[in-house]
């Protein structure tokens, strides 16, 4: 194969293109072939050969959709993060894995698996949200010690491979700013250590990798760089700004064409804003800008000229939902942004986004309603619309036409708009979103309920055993009946009061074995929502998560979870917890209709939520939980934007929660990330008690909860789920000491750091054993009685 030496006139950008493809195959290819290669059922060859085959497919796929210039399709193959991927590359990788590394450095693809993953009490790297997304990344630790150097370039193997196969593909990777403000300071780095501090040592690796993507024959690289969106650092922007010129003034001055390919960094997520500029004084020859979540960038005399001959890469397709494009809006997007840069800017059409966040094609989707199936685009569909955009309504008018078409069905078919739920909306007024005064409500509660100090509970799931997929498989094709099925789910319910009672926990949990997903479960019993087949994403390494679309006006046909929750409860003397999912969680985790504000969207799912709970409180039920562990997850990345989302998503739970009585106790549930930015708004849920996750970064989040004045019940976990560790008393007794200090005994509940769903019974049986053991130790010291 021969290819042309890179010459040092820019070669074009491509008209379309789109930012990332999905990475894990039209039928989860990647993740069956990695587990089954971490299980010893395939080696390490064999693992090789399906993400071969995986990036050929895509290759010939975006190829076949007519992404067919030179460097408009995407290589951005990795086998489990992209953050990680470029850690790997750079031999940035923490001293305890060490022996893993060969000689010149590099990680084999097990070694890569064990630094992901953990392995014995070799802590895996910490896993984190990528920007306001639910795909995880995986977060590299940086200290003063750490040493860049292009140990390896599977990056550059993979563009070589598509070379081979005639394509000349665009490699993507993580940029060096983004790198960096993702990291945490390693173990040994001194206290108040940045990891951006090592930003030049870090471009002198990436430097040796633009080269090397230069002498494999890449015309373009794109270096993806959300951070530039995003205001969630300790670094200022000014210090952000300045990392941006240094970064990319050394990556495309200081090495030069044609020793580099041409750049193009891209800035995903939200508004560019003055990052913009900071790039355009540098020499890349090509800046992507999300027009989709983000606004499009001050355009002035200065930038103008600077950016005479370069590119901007245009995201006005959503790369992040998965609704057809209203090209009519997209295209005068880009008209606008046409003539304020002048003529002598070029506007290549993109995605917002890379498309790792949609499914891969509405084709795949058999069983959807045709007349929904026509309003959604997928990563393939999605193909299609920036090459119309990049083509226009004269070279493309049937595009277009179905694009006026399919918006006009959307905004008329039935379900859209449900008027009695509008009416409802429409009639609330702010004393649906306030409940009775805290203190008379504690009492009330304390005469229903009768707790101990330091009550004990878990935060909803047990164990989901084999048994219980099996059955709920086995409903879906139509082999056990749903009376059998609903015998196996009481069953099951009743075992697991029985545990409870027996280890001796105060508010039980009916366990949730009815449910797949705490999402998809109500979205399954909700109006406005379908549920997919195929519509795979990826959550983290070999995690997909399935979202569900919320298409249409939400309201609740029938009763969800009381028939489980009072057959709990029948099965026990002890206070059962009602367990739902807010209103907030519900969204991130769907892909949400984009034809109306997520405050409206928010509402409505809440009001279906304060009927359940309405529901539950004639049935008997003392405690409800509403979970919202995606609280922290939809915070817009621009300070500028977050308030008025934590002031609807706030009333939205408020809305849901506020018709209980004041005898209820209302509990929510927050996990997955740093709360300490959002205590305020934890505070504004006015639950009677929030359980959070603390036990994985060692209660750190408590002095931001007593330093914020929050009056309520509070249960730090006290142990960590997501590992099969059993914690023992001694430890926990120590936790909840520390908790204790600092909440003060009428506050403090004990519970796990979340639900129990994906660990096994015999440590779960131990974990919650041991938690029992250490309340009881804690409240001796306190002279209460010890028996709950
Ligand atoms: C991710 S939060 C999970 C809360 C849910 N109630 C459970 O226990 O599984
Ligand atoms: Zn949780």
């Amino acid at each position: 194969m021969s290819y042309q030496q890179p010459s040092t006139s820019v070669p074009t950008f491509p008209a379309a293109t789109v930012l990332g493809y999905p990475r894990i195959g039209p039928r989860r290819e990647l993740k069956r072939a990695v587990e089954s290669f971490w299980a010893g059922r395939a080696t390490v060859p064999e693992l090789g050969a399906v993400a071969r085959e995986l990036r050929t497919g895509t290759r010939t796929r975006l190829a076949g959709l007519g992404l067919g210039e030179d460097a408009s399709i995407p290589s951005d193959f990795t086998f489990y993060d992209q953050v990680l991927s470029v850690a790997a590359h750079v031999g940035a990788i923490p001293d305890r894995f060490a022996d893993l590394r060969g000689p010149g450095g590099a990680l084999d693809l097990p070694g890569l698996f064990t630094v992901a993953r953990g392995e014995g009490d070799r802590a895996p790297l910490e896993m984190t949200k990528w920007f306001d997304s639910n795909y995880h990344y995986l977060v590299p630790e940086i200290g003063p010690e750490t040493e860049f150097r292009l140990v390896e370039t599977p990056s550059v193997k993979a563009f070589a491979e598509g070379l081979s196969d005639g394509v000349v593909t665009r490699p993507v990777i993580v940029g060096p700013v983004t790198f960096l403000l993702l990291s945490k300071p390693s173990a040994s780095a001194p206290e108040g250590f940045s990891p951006l501090s090592r930003l030049d040592d870090l471009l002198a690796a990436y430097t040796d990798w633009l080269r090397a993507f230069a002498e494999a024959g890449a015309t373009w690289v794109q270096l993806d760089e959300p951070a530039l969106v995003s205001d969630a650092w300790a670094e200022t922007p000014a210090q952000v700004s300045d990392a941006v010129g240094r970064a990319y003034r050394a990556l495309s001055v200081d090495l030069a064409r044609p020793e580099r390919p041409a750049l193009f960094v891209a800035a995903p997520y939200a508004t560019i804003g003055e990052r913009f500029a900071d790039l355009a004084q540098t020499g890349v020859e090509a800046i992507g800008v999300d027009l989709v979540r983000g606004q499009a960038p001050a355009i002035d005399g200065a930038v103008r000229a600077a950016l005479a001959g370069r590119t901007i890469v245009a995201g006005v397709v959503d790369g992040h939902n998965v609704w057809r494009t209203d090209l009519d809006a997209a295209a005068a997007k880009l008209d606008r942004l046409r003539e304020a840069v002048g003529p002598e800017v070029n506007v290549a059409v993109s995605t917002s986004t890379s498309l790792i966040h949609v499914p891969h094609t509405t084709a795949d989707e058999p069983d959807l309603e045709e007349r929904l199936r026509s309003w959604l685009a997928f990563a393939d569909e999605k193909v299609g619309e920036v090459l119309a955009l990049a083509a226009g309504p004269g070279a493309a008018p049937e595009a277009f036409t179905r694009s006026r078409e399919v918006a006009a069905d959307r905004a008329a078919a039935p379900g859209v708009v449900v008027p009695s739920v509008r009416d409802r909306t429409a009639a609330l007024t702010d004393a649906d979103f306030h409940r009775g005064d805290y203190d008379t409500r504690v009492a009330a509660q304390d005469a229903v309920l009768d707790l101990p100090p330091l009550p004990t509970t878990t935060i909803g799931s047990f164990p989901q055993t084999s048994e219980l997929r099996v059955a709920r498989a086995s409903l879906r094709k139509g082999e056990i009946t749903i009376d059998a099925y609903e015998e196996a789910m009481r069953a099951e319910i009743a075992r697991v009061i029985s545990l409870q009672e027996d280890l001796g926990l105060d508010v039980l949990v009916h366990g949730e074995p009815e449910r797949n997903d705490m999402v998809q479960y109500f979205a399954e019993n909700l109006d406005g929502f379908a549920v997919t087949q195929n519509g795979w994403v990826q959550s983290y390494g070999s995690r997909c998560t399935r979202p569900s679309i919320l298409w249409g006006d939400v309201s609740r046909p029938a009763p969800i979870t009381v028939g489980w929750s009072t057959y709990a409860a029948s099965r026990t003397d002890r206070p059962v917890k009602g367990m739902l999912t807010g209103p907030v969680t519900i969204l991130a985790w769907s892909f949400v209709r984009d034809d109306q504000p997520l405050a409206d969207t928010a509402n409505q799912v809440a009001l279906a939520l304060r009927d359940e709970i309405a529901d539950l409180e004639t049935a008997g039920i003392p405690v409800v939980q509403v979970d919202e562990p995606a609280l922290r997850e939809l915070l817009p990345l621009r300070r500028a934007d977050q308030q008025a989302y934590l002031d609807w998503s706030v009333a939205s739970f408020r809305l849901a929660t506020a018709g209980a009585a004041d005898a209820t106790q209302i509990h929510t549930h927050l996990c997955y990330s740093e709360f300490g930015e959002v205590i305020g708004a934890i505070d504004g849920l006015d639950a009677d008690v929030t359980s959070i996750e603390a036990a994985r970064s060692k209660m750190e989040i408590l002095p931001d909860i007593s330093g914020s004045g929050f009056a309520r019940g509070i249960g730090p976990g006290v142990y960590d789920i997501h590992s099969p560790r059993v914690p023992s008393t001694a430890e926990i007794t120590d936790l909840l000491t520390a908790a204790l200090a600092s909440v003060g005994e009428r506050k403090l509940w004990v519970n796990p750091d979340c639900g129990l769903k994906t660990r096994g019974y015999p440590e779960t049986v131990s974990s919650l054993e041991h938690l029992v053991a250490a309340t009881r130790t804690v409240r001796e010291r306190l002279g209460a009685p010890v028996q709950g």
